[in-house]
């Protein structure tokens, strides 16, 4: 593993080669890396998947059919409905971490008055931020430190890339409140209330032009899941944002956006009715 230096708040990764990582096989592909600056331009870009059905490869059974939404940046949708719905298969697709059988996902860029500039981009995997279910669960480092840089460039070169990634670490660790945690704390000792502030810290390291979070709140107490409501919208103002809950009441207030994911896989737009 790399080594680092801390000195107050502040954080140096050194990263000396070390080939293959035998750690790397088992890297979760949640920890994508990757930079996507969005461009500083008049207007505004949404997140658009249009008549996406997915059919797992060698199944005849369609899990979601014919889904579309559309969320503007910096915005916050939720996506709620029945267990086994397919609410988490579609946060799959979007995180590229399976392929639509049919249709697309992209980010369509608009001018001011809402008319489309330029064909739509592909929303591709290294922009998604994805936060599963009870994601402490997949903690495997000893340290926070290591947590969030587990899947951090171990190769000598691109020092660059490194400089950036220790910027984004100490901004990401701030953002989430993590600040006042020491760095060689072991994760697992967190309460679990910070523990999901570590697992969002890790997404924010690459600031994701889309943050998916299933279930955020699902198994924390009471205060725990109001700070990380607190957080989130927090988290609003500067990024766009989807989520899968059941939390519907404890969201609310920060719901921009909200559908309704049938049984069977289809997706309609429905406001909250609380
Ligand atoms: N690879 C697969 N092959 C076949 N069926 C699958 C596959 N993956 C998921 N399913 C089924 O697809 C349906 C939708 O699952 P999914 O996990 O997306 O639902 P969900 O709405 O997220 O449920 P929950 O709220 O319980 O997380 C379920 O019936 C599940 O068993």
């Amino acid at each position: 593993m790399g080594t680092y230096t801390i000195s107050g708040s502040y954080i140096q990764p050194t990263f000396p080669s070390l080939g293959h990582s035998p750690f790397a096989s088992k890297l979760p592909f949640i920890r994508k890396l990757g930079f996507f600056n969005s461009a500083a331009c008049a207007g505004f870009s949404s997140f658009e998947v249009k008549d996406v059905s997915f059919r797992p490869p060698g199944t005849q059974l369609y899990l979601l059919k014919d889904v579309s939404l559309s969320l503007p940046e910096k915005r916050f949708g939720l996506i709620f409905g029945q267990s086994g719905s397919g609410k988490t298969t579609l946060l799959q697709l979007l995180a590229g971490l399976s392929k639509p059988t049919t249709g697309s996902i992209c980010v369509q860029r608009y001018d001011d008055k809402g008319h489309p500039i330029v064909s739509p981009e592909k929303l591709t995997p290294e922009r998604v931020g994805i936060v599963f279910q009870f994601p402490e669960r997949y903690f495997l480092a000893d340290s926070v430190l290591g947590e969030i840089t587990f899947g951090w460039p171990r190769q000598k070169g691109n020092l660059q890339l490194k400089q950036q990634l220790a910027l984004n670490l100490q901004r990401a660790i701030n953002w989430v409140g993590l600040s006042g945690i020491p760095l060689d704390k072991d994760p697992h000792s967190l309460s679990g209330g910070y523990k999901r502030r570590l697992a969002l810290a890790i997404q924010l390291v690459q600031t994701p032009d889309l943050l998916i979070l299933d279930e955020p709140l699902a198994g924390l107490d009471w205060k725990a899941r109001a700070e990380l409501v607190r957080l989130l919208k927090y988290l609003k103002t500067e990024l766009t944002i989807l989520v899968v809950s059941h939390d519907l009441k404890e969201l609310a207030a920060l719901v921009d956006c909200s559908w309704r994911m049938e049984m069977g896989g289809l997706l309609r737009k429905e406001p909250l009715a609380l």
